[in-house]
């Protein structure tokens, strides 16, 4: 699937970047057009491999470049002011190339959490193709603002965009970890995840091409009817023996057919496979039961996959969420590993959504308290700054 990805504030900018990356290095051939909008100067120099002129500037008449300290609202309307320059530069994307944008931000700021929802809504007025948002939750720990910021967020995001894939950061910040480091292995975590799940159908330039059964549409019918999706992944490596063929712990590797590959034992850890992807820790985690509409990805060298294992998964993936509708398919691929992604579509049962939203009601009784600690945070970044920056570019 190929997509347009729009990077909202220094999370969004950031895991896009890291997209591009992943692109080059497995040669996935998913990320068509990269695009970061931030309010603050210093995180779009910051960003590696976005292109310069796709580095969007907006709100300099009202924060001078310095972000706008976590405010949600102040986020929104200066998007919503700006809204043209953002435009400009999605003018350069071939969209007819497109099957897809992505909006990515974190949730708990004030440049992507209050900006990704108005781009959201701006693209699918213009556009015919899905706007897909993925949405980044903050830790538990850092702080009322940020969990105030998210749960406003996720209520406007998920209704301007045609599904809300989410990750949420208290799930998979290790303790002892400096928050920099910990955000380098979560954003590799997350390009992993939706880079599997998003690459399915696509063959990049030296790929192995061969027949796939999972295409575009096939993401774009679990993906439509919107609501909140999650990943489940999980992966087994393959190891290559010294004449070169692939010889794999994943299925023994230790006789069988003319390969030695033993089919029956293929299907067994397939399956295993999938039951770890849905069981393990999901990018939100949630209750998997009750989900609306599922996918399942199996990658790897193709004749570590089969149709047998593949469809036992499949079906294993009905009862467990109670759907009808699951759809499963292999993407053969030449990388040393085999690996289970799983799209769930349509969750209902998710406990952080819940606790945000009664965190999203209370915050109606002490309005004033976050207005004050909002209105703070601003003016100390602005006096911060009086030196200007150096010009972007
Ligand atoms: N996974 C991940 N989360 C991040 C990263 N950086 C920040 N976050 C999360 O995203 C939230 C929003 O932070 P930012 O993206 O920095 O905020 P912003 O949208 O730029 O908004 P302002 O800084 O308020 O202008 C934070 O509360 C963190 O939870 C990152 O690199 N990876």
């Amino acid at each position: 699937m190929k997509l347009a990805m729009i990077g909202f504030g220094q999370a969004g900018g950031k895991i896009v970047d890291r997209f591009l990356e992943y692109d080059d290095r497995t040669n996935s051939g998913i990320v068509r057009a990269a695009i970061a909008v931030n309010s603050a100067k210093a995180d779009l120099i910051g960003l590696d491999r976005i292109p310069e002129e796709n580095r969007v500037l907006i709100g300099q008449a009202r924060v001078k470049g310095h972000g706008v300290g976590a405010d949600n609202e102040l986020g929104a309307e200066i998007a919503e002011e700006d809204i043209d320059e953002v435009q400009n530069a999605i003018d350069s994307i071939p969209t007819h190339e497109v099957d897809a944008f992505l909006v990515v931000s974190g949730m708990g700021g004030g440049t992507g959490s209050g900006g990704a929802p108005v781009l959201a809504k701006h693209l699918k007025r213009i556009y015919t193709i899905p706007v897909y948002g993925l949405g980044v939750l903050p830790g538990t720990d850092e702080g009322g603002i940020y969990t105030l910021n998210a749960a406003r967020s996720f209520q406007t995001f998920v209704r301007e965009v045609d599904n809300l894939l989410v990750f949420d950061n208290d799930s998979w910040r290790q303790t002892g970890e400096s928050v920099e480091g910990g955000y380098e292995k979560i954003n590799e975590e997350i390009v992993k995840r939706f880079g599997v799940l998003f690459g399915a159908g696509e063959v990049g330039e030296g790929q192995e091409v061969a027949e796939s059964v999972v295409d575009s549409s096939e993401i774009i019918n679990t993906l439509s009817g919107g609501g909140v999706s999650t990943v489940g992944y999980a992966s087994e490596e393959v190891e290559l023996n010294t004449s070169g063929g692939l010889l794999s712990r994943f299925t023994g590797g230790d006789g069988g057919g003319d390969d030695g590959l033993d089919a029956a034992n293929t299907t067994n850890r397939i399956t295993s496979l999938v039951r770890k992807a849905a069981l393990g820790r999901l990018t939100l985690p949630c209750e998997i039961e009750g989900t609306e509409r599922a996918l399942l990805v199996l990658s790897g060298p193709s004749k570590y996959l089969n149709r047998k294992g593949i469809e036992r998964g499949r079906k294993w993936l009905e009862e467990e969420t109670g759907s009808m509708e699951v759809r499963g398919g292999d993407f053969p691929r030449g990388e040393p590993e085999v690996s289970a992604a799983i799209l769930l579509s349509g969750v209902t049962n998710v406990p952080r959504i819940k606790r945000l939203q009664q965190v999203a009601i209370e915050a109606q009784d002490n309005m004033d308290d976050i207005q004050e600690e909002s209105d703070e945070n601003l003016e100390e970044l602005v006096e911060d700054d009086e030196d200007e920056l150096e010009p972007l570019f």
